[in-house]
């Protein structure tokens, strides 16, 4: 589904990403982790075309995204949602959902469905649809965020850091909505910092350091992993 080959990026001449190589298939979640810095965001940016790759491949179903508009790339059917819940704060909950599947055109029952679906599991999306967005809590608008996303049924889906701002007691349900919606046949990325919450939801894991991949590995495995990494670096 998604195919990420030898990529390199970086900000003007100041290069972040170095030979960074992945691949996620359709109902896989691939978690992507690594220290502040290490350039976890900026590969998300870059596989959603924001930031143009100076080096190397982005295929989505085996067709080459790279050096395509973001608008063009999203079209495509790969969905990026970022960090710090980023939804139009004077439009309705309803209204932002809408804007989310304004991208994909057509068929009123599929979206009325998915909005159903998206109701069901963050019923407070439910009870405050005709609220503004800019007055629902910072974890009401990252559900907000999902849902938009969600709405628009993309092929693939890059979650950045969808713990930002919230209460921890928050991310497992979000994890477990990232889940189902994998199960589905979408391919997801997720980005986090709380590896340990995370990893039970994901099939594989990779961690970055300083924009390069260190390693990938199941995700089951990635606690004790991590543990033999650090003994490594120790010794
Ligand atoms: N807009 C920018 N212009 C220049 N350099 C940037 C920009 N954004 C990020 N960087 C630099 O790129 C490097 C990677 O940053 P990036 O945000 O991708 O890391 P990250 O792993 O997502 O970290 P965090 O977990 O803190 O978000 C850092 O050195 C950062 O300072």
């Amino acid at each position: 589904m998604l195919k990420v080959n030898n990529l390199y990026a970086g900000y003007g001449i100041v290069p972040v990403l170095e030979d960074v190589s992945l691949s996620v298939s359709a109902g896989e979640i691939l978690l992507i982790g690594g220290e502040n810095g290490a350039g976890k965001s900026t590969l998300m940016r870059a596989i959603a075309g924001f930031n143009k790759p100076t080096k190397g491949e982005v295929l989505l179903d085996g067709k080459p995204l790279q050096g395509m508009a973001p608008e063009a790339i999203a079209q495509s059917g790969l969905r990026l949602v970022l960090d710090g819940h980023r939804v139009f704060p004077e439009l309705s909950v309803y209204d932002n959902l809408r804007m989310g599947a304004a991208a994909r055109r057509g068929d009123k029952a599929a979206f009325s469905k998915a909005v159903d679906q998206i109701y069901d599991v963050f019923p407070i999306l439910k009870e405050k649809h005709k609220a503004y967005a800019r007055d629902l809590s910072g974890g009401q608008q990252q559900m907000l965020a999902l849902g938009q996303a969600f709405v628009a049924q993309p092929k693939v889906l890059l979650c950045d850091e969808p713990s930002m701002g919230l209460a921890q007691a928050l991310l497992p349900p979000i994890l477990s909505f990232l889940r189902n919606w994998a199960e589905s046949g979408t391919a997801v990325v997720i980005v986090e910092q709380h590896l340990k919450v995370t990893a039970p939801y994901a099939d594989r894991a990779m961690i970055i350091e300083r924009g390069k991949v260190k390693f990938t590995c199941k995700a089951s495995e990635l606690d004790e992993k991590l543990g033999l990494a650090e003994t490594a670096a120790a010794h």
